[in-house]
């Protein structure tokens, strides 16, 4: 088993409230109204580039060179995951500067400004728990809803869902599973140390719940 596996498990309603939230519902089954979609994704614009700069502070705090390729990969692939939103925004007629001047929700401020105490104050693998939840979540989720793009070709929320099951963040999140078992090292976590990290990747998913509802 992996740690993942057992933060998840240990967590499992505050998890399942994010990635079975009703929004996620609604997006699969197409009833999700556009605006609460739009609201969301500029609001994940912001976090995204927060995120960027939480996975900048991973690069800063490895101390190997294996490490700082691992989470430059994981920096590139928010930026990589950043041109859906910009490419939908353009869509949808909001230039570069009207998204960048968007003030973030509360919600926003509160999830990635979290991550990045964690990383300024914690270890490398608090850190790594408390990123875990999007990027091994959004796998998840959209791995539970691709189906959906089978029954209908023209899915109106179809961009959204292949990024999420795109190889490329498949894989990534795949490693992420690897990566924390790395940091987390040979043998057992004490109870005391498992306590700490569950408690991290609890506060990072109930925030991810929130995001959802921030838009809804
Ligand atoms: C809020 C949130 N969580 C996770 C992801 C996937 N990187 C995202 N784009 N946004």
């Amino acid at each position: 088993m992996t740690l993942f596996h057992d933060l998840k498990e240990a967590n499992l309603e505050v998890w399942q409230s994010y990635t079975r939230h009703e929004f996620i519902r609604k997006l699969a089954d197409e009833s999700l109204e556009l605006a609460a979609f739009q609201r969301y994704l500029i609001q994940d614009y912001h976090f995204l580039i927060h995120f960027a700069r939480a996975y900048g502070l991973a690069v800063y705090k490895q101390t190997t060179l294996e490490g700082i390729q691992h989470s430059m990969d994981g920096l590139k692939n928010i930026v990589w995951e950043t041109g859906l939103h910009t490419s939908m925004t353009a869509e949808w007629g909001i230039s570069p500067e009207e998204l960048n001047a968007t003030p973030e929700d509360l919600g926003t401020v509160a999830y990635t400004r979290y991550v990045i105490d964690t990383a300024v104050t914690g270890t490398l693998l608090d850190l790594y728990v408390s990123l875990s939840p999007c990027l091994i979540g959004y796998a998840e989720i959209g791995a539970e809803i691709a189906h959906v793009l089978e029954d209908n070709p023209d899915h109106p929320y179809r961009q959204w869902i292949e990024t999420y099951i795109d190889p490329q963040f498949v894989k990534a999140s795949e490693e992420e599973i690897k990566n924390l078992d790395t940091l987390a090292g040979e043998g057992p976590l004490s109870e005391q140390r498992f306590a700490e990290l569950s408690r991290i990747f609890a506060t990072a998913s109930r925030l991810e719940a929130e995001f959802w509802q921030q838009a809804l």
